[in-house]
């Protein structure tokens, strides 16, 4: 709907044509945003030469289906076409960003990435949202961000595309420990502390890479950190609940998609590559592998070093 604004036709492309033909003929996303109509220049549409036209395209699927999705649309992408990933993780298979798995399946595109804080509803009701747009040429960002930016929804440049990456991929695994937290009832000062030393793990995963400062202070890093680990609406959150509830990590998914799930354990092995220290993160990834309870992650989380805090 964002991307529509002041278009006559976007169309909104989608592998499930059984999906596509129920918006085409609701005009609304029963299943995910009921209630929100599509605005009128959207078009849903199973067909992917329905692309030829477009300058910038916005691929939002989950990031295990990137890959694939990109290879499909490559031979209908336009020259010189803008390919704006907006899923947030890394692909397991090989430990890569979104950014490196579209220009190795589209090295035609100008590729850039969309991330920060923001729910998919909030943004549908037009309610302000503000958010990171990073594209490797501080150009094409500031024609993105000017593209795609309307009054509510407002997006910020950045040149800084694997900081941006590195935020929206861990902070769904953090999520996840916050959300464990609330499922236990370990109280608001635990969930504070969780927030901090969480976003300790992404600063310290970030500046390996060589993210800016900037850049993991900011929209994609802490701040979404912040909205999803502050909210039961976050899909990641909502897992860890369920977990901390006592669920097992086959049930605690209930039909949606959480990002840090597929994640966790690719974000571990990436910070290991790198010898950094991410015990929050380490902990998510065995209990959803089932080598570690919620309970001995608490325990071997509280009983680490001392240490100065860093
Ligand atoms: N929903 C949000 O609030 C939100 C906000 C910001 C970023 N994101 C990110 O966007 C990405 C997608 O999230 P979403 O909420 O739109 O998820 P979703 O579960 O609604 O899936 C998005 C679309 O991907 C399609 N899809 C699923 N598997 C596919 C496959 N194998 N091949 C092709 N298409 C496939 C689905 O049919 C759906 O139309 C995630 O990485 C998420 O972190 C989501
Ligand atoms: O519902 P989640 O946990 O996937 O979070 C959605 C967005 O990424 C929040 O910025």
């Amino acid at each position: 709907n964002v991307a529509s604004a002041g278009r006559d036709r976007v169309p909104l492309w989608g592998h499930d044509t059984a999906h596509i033909a129920a918006l085409a003929r609701d005009r609304e996303n029963r299943r995910h945003l009921p209630g929100l109509p599509l605005a009128p220049a959207v078009a849903p549409t199973a067909d992917l030469s329905d692309l030829a036209e477009a300058e910038i395209v916005l691929g939002v699927v989950p990031a295990q289906a990137m890959r694939s999705v990109v290879r499909q649309a490559r031979p209908y992408l336009r020259k010189g076409a803008a390919f704006v990933t907006c899923a947030k993780g890394i692909e397991r298979d090989t430990l890569k960003f979104m950014s490196e798995v579209v220009a190795e399946e589209a090295p035609e595109a100008e590729v850039a990435v969309l991330s920060g804080p923001s729910f998919a509803s909030d943004v549908c009701k037009g309610l302000p949202t503000a958010v990171t747009l990073a594209a490797g040429d501080d150009a094409l960002a500031q024609h993105l961000c000017e593209q795609l930016s309307t009054r509510t929804f407002r997006l910020y440049r950045s040149t800084d595309l694997r900081g941006v990456e590195i935020g929206g991929a861990a902070k769904n695994v953090l999520a996840i420990a916050c959300g464990m937290a609330a499922g236990r009832a370990l109280g608001a000062s635990a969930q504070a502390a969780l927030i901090a030393r969480g976003f300790a793990e992404l600063r310290r995963l970030g500046e390996a890479w060589g993210a800016r400062q900037e850049t993991l202070m900011g929209l994609s890093g802490l701040g979404d950190l912040v909205l999803t680990c502050g909210s039961a609406q976050s899909r990641n959150f909502a897992l860890g609940y369920a977990l901390g509830g006592g669920e097992t990590p086959r049930e605690a998914n209930h039909g949606k998609l959480a990002e840090g799930a597929f994640t966790a354990s690719a974000l571990v092995e990436v910070a290991r590559e790198r010898q950094i220290e991410m015990p929050i993160a380490e902990a998510v990834a065995a209990i959803l592998t089932n080598r570690l309870s919620v309970e001995g992650a608490i325990d071997s989380l509280l009983m680490r070093p001392l240490r100065a805090e860093a």
